[in-house]
């Protein structure tokens, strides 16, 4: 069994994240480096003004200026020279940035569609996609931060205190070992700043979760006239934000504040002795304008520096975001196994085989970041010792009340969630041994089916993308699709609105069902998937998907509160609180006195016959 394992730790450390983010550079590490040197010519511009300086005023002292003005000329044909690299450098260096924000988004998205439904589901999708695309590009920005940005900050530092060192070391020496000093106070406050900045952060992400409830919700929000409610809840969120965007700024100028303040007044005390020096002829004129402005090469990277290692924090707390979607383990997946039978040991095409199942009562990925090193709570144990198996060609219903766990017996028989105990086997491969392996042997149709963005053909094809217009008609006729579909200005072509918006309920549900017949696969999962069509048409469905079933040996569970659905199955199971309490036929059931059956059905006919007296 293979599973995805995190490659990051949960508060991952910058010494952690260069490697990390290094490997999924991809094939341009060169050119990166490249670009990075071609970045750093402004270096070699900054340095060589004060040795300009320098000969300038000590040959003016000693009042001999030949040759300056071809230094001078020479001068500009660097810089022209290095600006024309520079530009080369910043397209190169952007280039391979936003090739590693894709490949990191790209992973980020790859591992969140194998993540274990459960976690995914339980996370609000405005905060995974925050994550994706806003904390990733942050983290990216760190390998240009360090290596750029403070790897030139670095390089500039020092060669001004090597020159500085050659003009008067004690003065040198002085303002070096003074100068980190003066930064200690505000790398000390740093801390609180990099939590607030990771609380904005955290923020954000609530503010867009409220944002996106009020575009999806639209609906539900003006039938309720809510509005203002979501506009109130959303206003609340927005303040908190505001408040911490307000904390940061403050925590942000105050270090910069102590930096500055403290830097400063180490810059004007060595200009004053350099001065002084000066003035007592114990150095040079050209010496003390290259100390003028070489000072100032000392205080800005230092000053930079303090403020780059407040964003590379930051950056951390975007990494320990990413890390929170990197440390949940994907599905098991392994592509190392024999070519399976279709059918267990005992011929079945689908069985539930002893499983105990229970939800995790946090299981989405804030919760399990937050909860990692404390046990996790879950709920109460739903299923315990289930056990049943599906023949081919079979076709068996489950009906029992509201919550009696139908659902989760279809997703863990479809390979959407998994057993605690015990396994589920699909045509023999065990859903935990390979889930995505195992899911390849069904059909699964929940009740509100998701359509995407694109045409209806693009919806069709998803499930099987090299069908013909043929295939992709005879499903769309099976499933009582092609009229409508036809009907629609652009028929199989016609674009679909978001989720499917511009179709009815029933529509969407029948697109679902042709998708489900074009994917032609050995386990067909029916959860309440013709709850929207009216009688009459639900029969006509029902009987294009059984026919087709028995064709071809396919095993069909159908879950339906309907109970005419599910009248001519070959087994009605009855649940009740995770328990399979009856199996039957519809005619067996219905003799059993007080049966969970025989009361769904007599609740049925009398809620039947209060309609026809009402008409
Ligand atoms: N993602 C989830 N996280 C936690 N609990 C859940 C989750 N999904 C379902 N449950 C709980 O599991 C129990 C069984 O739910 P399930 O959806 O399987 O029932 P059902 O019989 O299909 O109900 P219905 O007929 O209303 O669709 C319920 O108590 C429900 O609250």
């Amino acid at each position: 069994m293979k599973i995805k394992t995190s490659p990051i730790s949960a508060s991952p450390r910058i010494r952690e994240l260069i490697p990390l983010l290094w490997s999924r550079m991809g094939p341009g590490k060169l050119l990166f480096v490249l670009a990075l040197l071609f970045c750093m010519g402004d270096i070699v511009v900054q340095m060589l003004i004060p040795y300009l300086l320098e000969m300038y005023f000590n040959r003016l002292e000693s009042g001999d200026l030949s040759q300056v003005g071809y230094l001078l000329v020479g001068f500009n044909v660097v810089l022209l020279s290095l600006n024309a690299l520079g530009i080369l450098g910043h397209y190169l260096k952007q280039n391979n940035v936003s090739i590693l924000h894709r490949n990191i988004a790209m992973d980020l998205v790859d591992h969140t569609q194998r993540l274990p439904l459960e976690n995914a589901q339980a996370s609000h999708s405005a905060d995974l996609s925050q994550r994706i695309t806003w904390d990733s590009n942050k983290v990216t920005q760190l390998l240009v931060t360090v290596f750029n940005n403070m790897g030139s900050q670095m390089i500039l530092l020092l060669l001004a205190c090597v020159y500085m060192l050659t003009l008067h070391w004690q003065v040198a020496l002085g303002t070096m070992i003074l100068m980190p000093l003066s930064l200690l106070g505000s790398h000390l406050l740093r801390h609180r700043l990099h939590r607030v900045a990771k609380d904005a952060a955290d923020q954000e992400s609530v503010v867009k979760q409220c944002q996106q409830d009020a575009l999806q919700g639209m609906e539900m929000l003006r039938a309720f006239d809510a509005q203002d409610w979501m506009t109130e809840r959303f206003l609340a969120e927005r303040k908190k934000l505001n408040a911490l965007y307000m904390r940061r700024m403050w925590w942000q100028q105050l270090v910069h504040g102590v930096s500055v303040t403290s830097a400063l007044f180490i810059t004007w005390g060595t200009i004053l002795i350099v001065a002084w020096l000066a003035v007592e002829g114990k150095i040079q004129l050209g010496a003390l304008m290259a100390f003028f402005v070489l000072i100032w090469r000392v205080y800005n990277p230092l000053l930079n520096l303090g403020r780059l290692w407040g964003e590379a924090q930051e950056a951390k707390g975007a990494a320990a975001r990413i890390a929170g979607i990197w440390r949940v383990k994907t599905e098991p997946a392994s592509q190392y196994l024999e070519p399976t039978v279709k059918g267990d040991a005992a011929g079945a095409s689908l069985a539930w085989i002893n499983l105990a199942f229970r939800y995790e009562e946090n299981a989405g990925i804030q919760q399990q970041q937050e909860q990692e090193d404390r046990p996790g709570s879950s709920t109460e144990t739903l299923l315990s010792g289930f056990h049943l198996s599906i023949k081919p060609a079979a076709f068996i219903a489950i009906v029992g009340s509201s919550g009696s766990g139908k659902s989760t017996v279809a997703k863990l028989g479809a390979g959407l969630l998994f057993p605690l105990q015990g396994e589920v086997k699909i045509c023999g491969e065990s859903t935990l041994h390979d889930a995505e392996r195992a899911r390849q042997y069904v059909a699964y149709v929940p009740q509100n089916p998701y359509l995407f963005a694109g045409t209806i053909r693009d919806n069709l094809l998803m499930a099987k993308p090299d069908a013909s217009d043929e295939e992709i008609i005879q499903a769309a006729v099976a499933a009582e699709a092609h009229a409508f579909i036809q009907a629609l200005p652009d028929g199989y072509d016609t674009l679909l609105k978001e989720h499917g918006s511009s179709l009815s309920g029933g529509q969407r549900q029948r697109l679902a069902i042709a998708r489900a017949i074009l994917a032609d696969r050995p386990v067909w999962i029916f959860d309440e998937a013709t709850s929207a069509l009216d009688l009459d048409t639900e029969r006509r469905v029902m009987e294009a998907v059984l026919q087709r079933a028995r064709k071809r040996g396919s095993a069909v569970l159908v879950i339906a509160h309907r109970l005419s659905t599910v009248q001519e199955a070959d087994t009605i199971i009855a649940m009740e609180n995770g328990v399979i309490m009856e199996k039957g036929t519809h005619r067996e059931l219905l003799l059993l006195e007080n049966g969970v059956y025989r009361r769904l059905w007599e609740q049925m006919e009398r809620s039947d016959s209060e309609v026809a007296h009402s008409i």
